[in-house]
C-alpha cells in the first residue's frame, strides 16, 4: 500500500507545524522514508512550515528550520493554510511554493514531447541548471 504512494512521485513537499516541535522532529524520519522508497535527489523537495499565523505559539524558529533546510538542500517557506490572506502576505508564499516546485520540476526533467516516434527534447537539464544558478536560491519568507 505504502509503496503505491511513492510510485511516480515527481516532487515532495515536507510540511511541519511551526507550533509543534514534534512535527519538526519527525522530518528526518520522513526523509528517511523517502530514501527507503528510492526517491533520489532528482526528485525536488521543499520544506514548508505551516501555521505561521500562530506566531505567538511557535515552537520551531525560522533559524532552526532554515538550518535544517540548508542541510538537506531544500528551500524553506513558512506559510499559513488557514489564513492565507489574513497574515500579511502569506498568500504570496503559497504561490511562491507552487512556483518553486514547478520551476524545479521543469529544470530537473527535460521537457519531452511524448509522441513515440518523434520524441523531441525541448530543453536540456544543463541549460536550465545554468539559469537556476543565476536566478534562484533557497529562501524563507515571513510576514
Ligand atoms: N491556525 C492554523 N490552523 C491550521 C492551519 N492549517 C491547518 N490548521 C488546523 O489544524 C488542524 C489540522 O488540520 P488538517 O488539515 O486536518 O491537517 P492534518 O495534517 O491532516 O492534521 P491531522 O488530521 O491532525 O493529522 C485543523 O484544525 C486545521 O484547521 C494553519 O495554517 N493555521
Amino acid at each position: 500500500m505504502v509503496q503505491h504512494y511513492y510510485r511516480n512521485v515527481h516532487a515532495v513537499v515536507f510540511v511541519y507545524d511551526v507550533t509543534s516541535a514534534a512535527s519538526f522532529r519527525s522530518l528526518p524520519a520522513w526523509i528517511e522514508e523517502c530514501r527507503q522508497h528510492a526517491l533520489g535527489h532528482e526528485v525536488p523537495r521543499i520544506l514548508v512550515g505551516n501555521k505561521c499565523d500562530l506566531r505567538h505559539a511557535a515552537q520551531v524558529s525560522t533559524e532552526l528550520a532554515q538550518q535544517f533546510a540548508d542541510a538537506h538542500s531544500m528551500p524553506l517557506f513558512e506559510t499559513s493554510a488557514k489564513s492565507p490572506q489574513g497574515g500579511g502576505n502569506d498568500s504570496d508564499h503559497v504561490e511562491a511554493i507552487f512556483m518553486t516546485v514547478a520551476h524545479k520540476l521543469k529544470s530537473q526533467k527535460p521537457l519531452v514531447l511524448s509522441q513515440p516516434a518523434n520524441t523531441v527534447t525541448l530543453r536540456g537539464r544543463d541549460q536550465d541548471e545554468e539559469e537556476q544558478r543565476g536566478s534562484w536560491g533557497c529562501g524563507c519568507w515571513r510576514s
